[in-house]
């Protein structure tokens, strides 16, 4: 059956020494905790990666990831980094296709497939992040959004591919604002993810993969969403900069 997964997005916080001091918080506290949770992945600012890896050697629990790749195996960039780059530190997993990636720089449908196959290429594995905006929901656009999101981004991959994906359902409307979706707004959307990929793969594609849930997502929600029949875990944010709060998500599963 599908891993149950609880990752963090450090997104742009924490200079070098904090963010080793907070993995090194989480690393200790995740590490006695009973929990469903099955993979605790840190997804960092680059600075960090390495020494996170090293870290987290010992823990059967905890993998690391990177925040973004390039498309490119690698190249005159400047200011990029790439897939095989990261790999080289020892990271297991890229979020890719982050609404903030898609707003601010441009990524689209169309880039996101490209990095989704040179993250692949480079045996690592992508969260890949889809949702609606606010404006999408309200007029009632956005399972159309979310469908030309999988089908665009992902759904060129085969079978084999695909199942090496962690697909994540972040609402932009829920991000950093506070208001995260209704369990039954979430739960609904991630059976509709779940049914694309039954009807592009197969069901048993489907029931495989591990559809996390991101936007303000808290110690105080996070039992009741994880709870749903197609959600898998979370990505989160702003409460996965917090030691407490993190791992108290993390142990939200049961
Ligand atoms: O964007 C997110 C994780 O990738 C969610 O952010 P928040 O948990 O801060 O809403």
């Amino acid at each position: 059956m599908r891993k149950k997964i609880v990752a963090g997005n450090w997104k742009m916080n924490l200079d070098y020494n904090e963010g080793l001091s907070l993995f090194s918080e989480v690393l200790n506290m995740v590490k006695d905790e009973a929990t469903g949770t099955q993979e605790v992945v840190v997804c960092s600012p680059f600075i960090h990666l390495h020494s996170l890896t090293h870290l987290a050697k010992g823990s059967a629990k905890v993998s690391v990831g990177a925040q973004n790749a390039h498309q490119a195996e690698s190249g005159a960039y400047t200011g990029e980094v790439s897939a095989k780059q990261i790999k080289s530190v020892g990271a297991a997993y890229v979020i890719l296709g982050h609404s903030e990636r898609r707003q601010y720089f441009g990524e689209t449908n169309e880039l996101l497939a490209k990095k989704t196959d040179t993250v692949l290429a480079n045996d690592l594995k992508p969260i890949f992040c889809i949702g609606e905006t606010l404006q999408q929901r309200e007029s009632n656009t956005h399972f159309e959004v979310i469908k030309s999101q999988l089908a665009e981004g992902v759904f060129h991959l085969d079978a084999a591919q695909f199942s090496k994906l962690v697909i994540a359902y972040e609402p932009v409307w829920a991000i950093g604002t506070g208001v995260t979706a209704t369990s039954a707004q979430a739960q609904e959307i991630h059976a509709f993810i779940r049914k694309e990929i039954a009807a592009k793969y197969d069901q048993s594609v489907a029931d495989a993969t591990t559809i996390l849930y991101g936007g303000s997502c808290n110690p105080k929600n996070a039992a009741e969403l994880f709870a749903q029949a197609d959600i898998d875990g979370g990505l989160i944010g702003g409460a996965s900069l917090k030691s407490r709060d993190f791992t108290d998500i993390v142990k939200a599963f049961n």
